[in-house]
């Protein structure tokens, strides 16, 4: 975030983007877009986020160009943070960890997206794999869409549910080295006053802030601005469609990104 930017481009092969690129529908079409991408933003941007599903879609055949992904960011020095959203009982969770988390797996990412909806402590075995491989993972906490908020903004005995996923975050940082840890969470750069209203401190959790909704979603400057306040520092502005509709030209995604990370820097300055 530092040397490029506090901006993560996420690779979402929407049918429609492979369309405007001139490309089929298909395994090859999505090499070809997915590979583009990396192969043109590959050791310029913080971080690049693959969205999962756009490659499950085309079967196992897909995963194997989402492996090929992972494997050519690594090998351009650039991190992979695998939306994947995963979350399920701690025994099953160990599996999934096993897939995305541990050195040598073929779908090993730098991160990947959990969903703690089964409860925080489920995701137990994922948070140790992460710490123990120098990996991260990224909790959702106040998700971009706006269903989001009628489960993330419940109150219950303990607090507000995104309040719950802000403490988990916070207490598995706290020993970690550095300024910030490896806990992060997801917070949708589009929920407005959310982090005001429910009185949750971001800058405490130490961890940084995935921050998706920019661009497509109608997230700017400003939205950034508003909803991180003073954890501006630990935020890394997630944005797919906003640059992807750039391409296929290599030059036009890079002019998209250094626009984006313009935007970012100001917003997230000071
Ligand atoms: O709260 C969330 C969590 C994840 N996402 C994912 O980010 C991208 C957004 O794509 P855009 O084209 O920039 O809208 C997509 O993969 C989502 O699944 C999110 O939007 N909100």
């Amino acid at each position: 975030m530092t040397q490029h930017g506090p901006v993560c481009v996420g690779i979402d092969p929407h049918p429609g983007l492979l369309t405007q690129w001139g490309l089929a529908d298909d395994v090859e079409g999505l090499r070809r877009f997915s590979l583009g991408v990396v192969e043109a933003l590959g050791g310029r941007v913080a971080a690049i986020k693959p969205q999962s599903a756009f490659f499950e879609r085309h079967g196992s055949r897909g995963i194997a160009v989402l492996e090929e992904v992972l494997a050519l960011a690594r090998a351009a020095g650039t991190l992979s943070v695998l939306d994947v959203k995963r979350g399920d009982i701690g025994s099953t969770m160990a599996g999934y960890a096993d897939a995305y988390l541990r050195d040598g797996a073929p779908l090993a990412a730098d991160a990947v997206t959990l969903s703690p909806y089964l409860g925080f402590e489920s995701l137990r075995p994922a948070l140790d794999a992460a710490r123990a491989s120098g990996r991260g993972v990224f909790v959702l906490a106040l998700t971009s869409n706006p269903e989001g908020a009628e489960v993330q903004h419940a109150f219950g005995v303990e607090g507000s549910v995104a309040g719950q996923m802000v403490a988990g975050a916070r207490e598995e940082n706290a020993a970690a080295d550095g300024p910030l840890g490896s806990v992060g969470l997801v917070v949708g750069a589009t929920i407005g006053a959310a982090v005001r209203d429910l009185n949750l401190d971001l800058a405490a959790v130490r961890g940084p802030l995935l921050a998706p909704g920019v661009g497509a979603q109608g997230a700017g400057a400003a939205e950034l601005a508003e909803v991180f306040g003073d954890a501006r520092g630990q935020v890394l502005a997630s944005t797919s469609r906003g640059v992807l509709r750039a391409g296929p030209d290599a030059a036009a995604l890079r002019g998209a990104l250094a626009q984006a990370v313009d935007q970012a820097r100001a917003a997230l300055a000071g």
